[in-house]
């Protein structure tokens, strides 16, 4: 992995998007001890604004490292026959409720000790990597006991010092019920609640607490006591809503000030409302989207008039989105969803790194930390245009270039 030593850097000519906006002329951009220290228009630079420094990259496109904020990136095994199911018209709600989709990813993560995780897990971190990604948000959610949910989160925070890559964790025990409480879901609720966040929070395992708001996963009254429980242990609260049916998910998250609202599908003006006062992101996932075959589109264009932030993430997961290449979900999300280019890409930099609680991260802007990609194209929208592997030249990770071909 080449890596350079000097912490002063400068790329030249570069094309940038910010993490908001495409740059109207070309910039050198200096780093300096991990974060940006200078940002000019090239044809006005003078070489002493950046005396020292060595120069990293000349030109293509400079972004911000991508922020892939929705995950589920560990687990063991894998549903490719609940996908050829799904194909012959088993709906997901239909094998969930026969015990295979979410289910069955737990009855294989629970059997995996922690470095079969590990083995498992690092090439969907390694393909989310040579796409661009310098921040991963990681959930648990397929083990379902505190044992199992806390060997999922220590699997994710080792990933993140086996990768030069930001992880964030967030318990998701709150994922499904697991078969031994079928019929007493309040009573795991109560688990969840009593001994798995507290248990996650004492051990610092996670970032935030998550749940899934929906028919086949927790009513609003559950979701309702996991938040308090999440608030009174300090951690940030996100929610899986509006998926598969409305059931209100988003705008309780948005009452318990929940850094975000993810899928949406289903979601309506109020929950929309709601989310703008309270600052929530909506996390598009059209990978989800896609490879369920769903038909109902979020409502972006409410999202825009009331304007709330729209972060896009892979989701990637054995079930619904079996995917680790975000920039495909920057051409999904324009193909499908009929964002922009650009908002795609704000999407999977600055709002990315909003709905994960860190808005300094996703910007290429003066005294923000120097995490960076370096594309081999011409201009920002070709992320979103094009779905090709191999065109990222540099990825620089706290001021380092930490992959460069
Ligand atoms: N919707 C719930 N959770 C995941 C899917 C998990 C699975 O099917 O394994 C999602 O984000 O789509
Ligand atoms: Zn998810």
């Amino acid at each position: 992995m080449p890596t350079q030593s000097t912490s002063k850097r400068l790329w030249r000519d570069v094309q940038v998007f910010d993490g908001l906006v495409q740059l109207s002329e070309a910039m050198n951009v200096l780093v300096e001890d991990g974060r940006i220290a200078g940002l000019w228009p090239a044809r006005e630079f003078n070489e002493a604004c950046a005396e020292g420094a060595a120069c990293a990259g000349r030109g293509g496109v400079l972004t911000p490292g991508l922020v892939d904020c929705h995950t589920h990136l560990v687990y063991a095994g894998n549903r490719a026959g609940e996908f050829e199911q799904r194909l012959e018209g088993v709906s997901y709600e239909e094998i969930a409720r026969a015990g295979g989709g979410i289910l069955s990813s737990v009855r294989a993560t629970r059997a995996a000790s922690e470095d079969e995780l590990i083995a498992a897990s690092l090439p969907r971190l390694d393909a989310l990597l040579a796409d661009g990604v310098t921040t991963v948000e990681i959930k648990s959610g397929y083990g379902l006991t505190v044992a199992d949910e806390l060997k999922m989160l220590r699997v994710a925070r080792r990933l993140g010092q086996l990768r030069p890559v930001r992880v964030l964790t967030t318990l998701l025990g709150a994922h499904a019920l697991p078969p031994e409480y079928a019929g007493r879901a309040d009573d795991y609720v109560s688990l969840v609640c009593e001994e798995m966040i507290p248990a996650a929070a004492a051990e610092g395992l996670a970032d935030a607490v998550d749940v899934f708001c929906e028919g086949i996963g927790f009513s609003p009254a559950q979701c309702e006591r996991i938040y308090q429980a999440a608030k009174a242990h300090g951690l940030a609260i996100k929610a899986h809503a509006e998926q598969l049916s409305n059931l209100g998910g988003s705008a309780l998250a948005a009452r318990y000030g929940a850094l975000s609202a993810d899928h949406i599908e289903y979601l309506d003006e109020a929950g929309v409302r709601a989310m703008a006062e309270a600052g929530t992101v909506a996390v598009l996932l059209p990978g989800a989207f896609h490879v369920l075959r769903e038909t109902r589109l979020p409502p972006i264009e409410l999202l825009r008039q009331y304007g709330v932030p729209m972060a896009v993430a892979s989701d990637a997961n054995p079930g619904t989105s079996p995917i680790c290449m975000p920039t495909l979900m920057a051409n999904l999300a324009c193909t499908l969803f009929r964002l922009t280019p650009r908002e795609a890409l704000a999407g999977m930099t600055a709002h990315g790194a909003r709905a994960l609680g860190l808005p300094d991260l996703g910007r290429i802007a003066v005294g923000a930390p120097a995490d960076l990609c370096l594309w081999d194209i011409q201009q920002p929208a070709e992320l979103a245009y094009a779905v090709q592997a191999g065109r990222l030249r540099q990825r620089v990770f706290k001021g380092e270039v930490v992959y460069a071909r």
